[in-house]
């Protein structure tokens, strides 16, 4: 099979439909300038992500990562990818009103990665936590809105990582980070919810690299052919909610970038003409969803904002600090 075939399967774009002439010359430009990488190249990339990880337990003394094991592929690879470089990992599915192929998933990738499982549903936690904020607010309970879902379904994120953070602590270990670059683009997480302690495909292209990898390291076929959900009852799913595929999301971002580099002076107005999208409306289409999304989202990727204070070299102070006496090897 031809990458550019390769890369059609595996993040599902042939089921979903064809791409459009803007988005087909795009992924033929990516794939030629490597940005989409040859297998080659990917295996090199796994490599270093397992020595980096193995180097960072041995410089650290962590015992484990623990980690919510969903039945989507980010955890699923993040998971393999632990233990491939020799941790304990100890997988958790954590139901919360889910769906149970969801949690059978879940369940099925921890024995097929050959690592430690255990199930706690958290939905009487859940029902139990809504009914105690609706003192605070009534709509929260029975509402339907988005707005309304968004918050109940952070509500879970955050649940599952109280639990999760509890567990870490009781292993000695870190809570590992499942998210991927194309969430980190789309701010398709929830703040101090699923994002845990250290990140081993936060790099990578949900499109390609995530399921390519998932694939390679012995995730099953079911998880990484999985229609990538938020678990979260928000939408039908996380392109559903973005309203683009997860190829034409990774390619626009690609698109944005290559942009911005060509000409730095770039702006909103100006960037539909600079893709040069000629009479491809979906380009158009897709430009709004992910720009719009980018632009409600960018505060989530600053991480918390210290304002300027008049101290403010006291920071540096800190920094030299660690970096001098404490921080690993791997970080310096
Ligand atoms: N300008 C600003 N500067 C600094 N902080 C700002 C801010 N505006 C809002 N905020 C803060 O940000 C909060 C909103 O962010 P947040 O609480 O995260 O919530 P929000 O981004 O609104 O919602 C989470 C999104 O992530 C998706 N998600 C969640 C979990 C997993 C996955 C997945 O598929 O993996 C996807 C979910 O479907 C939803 O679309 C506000 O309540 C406020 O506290
Ligand atoms: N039911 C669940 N049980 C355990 N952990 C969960 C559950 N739902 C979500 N999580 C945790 O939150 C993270 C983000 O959730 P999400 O539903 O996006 O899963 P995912 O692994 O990213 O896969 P995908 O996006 O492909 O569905 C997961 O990676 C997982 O660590």
């Amino acid at each position: 099979m031809s990458l550019k075939s390769e890369i059609l399967d595996l993040s599902r774009q042939s089921n979903i439909g064809a791409l459009t002439p803007w988005f087909e010359t795009q992924l033929n430009a990516h794939i030629e300038s490597g940005a989409f990488a040859q297998e080659e190249t990917l295996r090199e990339d796994m490599a270093r992500i397992l020595d980096d990880l193995a180097a960072y337990r041995e410089q650290n003394g962590i015992g484990a990562a623990v980690i919510g094991m969903s039945g989507g592929v980010d955890s699923a690879l993040t998971a393999a990818l632990f233990k491939a470089a020799g941790w304990r990992v100890v997988g958790h599915t954590m139901p919360i009103e889910q769906n149970p192929e969801e949690t059978a998933r879940g369940e099925e990738a921890c024995h097929a990665l050959g690592i430690e499982h255990h199930n706690i549903d958290l939905t009487p936690q859940f029902h139990s936590m809504v009914e105690g904020l609706t003192t605070l607010d009534p709509a929260l309970s029975n509402g339907d809105d988005a707005g309304l879902r968004i918050r109940r379904g952070n509500m879970r994120a955050r649940l599952r990582m109280i639990t999760l953070y509890d567990q870490a602590h009781r292993y000695g270990g870190i809570v590992a980070s499942t998210d991927n670059f194309s969430e980190l683009a789309a701010g398709f997480w929830t703040l101090n919810g699923d994002v845990g302690d250290v990140a081993p495909i936060q790099s990578l292209l949900k499109s390609w690299e995530v399921p390519w990898m998932a694939r390679e390291i012995g995730v099953p076929e079911k998880t990484w052919r999985a229609t990538p959900t938020d678990g979260l009852g928000i939408s039908a799913g996380d392109e559903a909610q973005l309203g683009v595929s997860y190829l034409q999301w990774d390619l626009m971002v690609l698109a944005m970038a290559d942009a911005l580099v060509a000409d730095p002076n770039l702006t909103r107005t100006s960037l539909p003409d600079a893709l040069g999208f000629g009479s491809d409306a979906e380009g158009h289409r897709v430009l709004e969803c992910v720009s719009g999304r980018l632009g409600r989202t960018w505060y989530k990727r600053v991480g918390t904002f210290n304002l300027a204070h008049p101290r403010e070299a006291r920071y540096e102070a800190l920094a030299g600090i660690d970096q001098a006496l404490f921080v690993p090897n791997l970080l310096k």
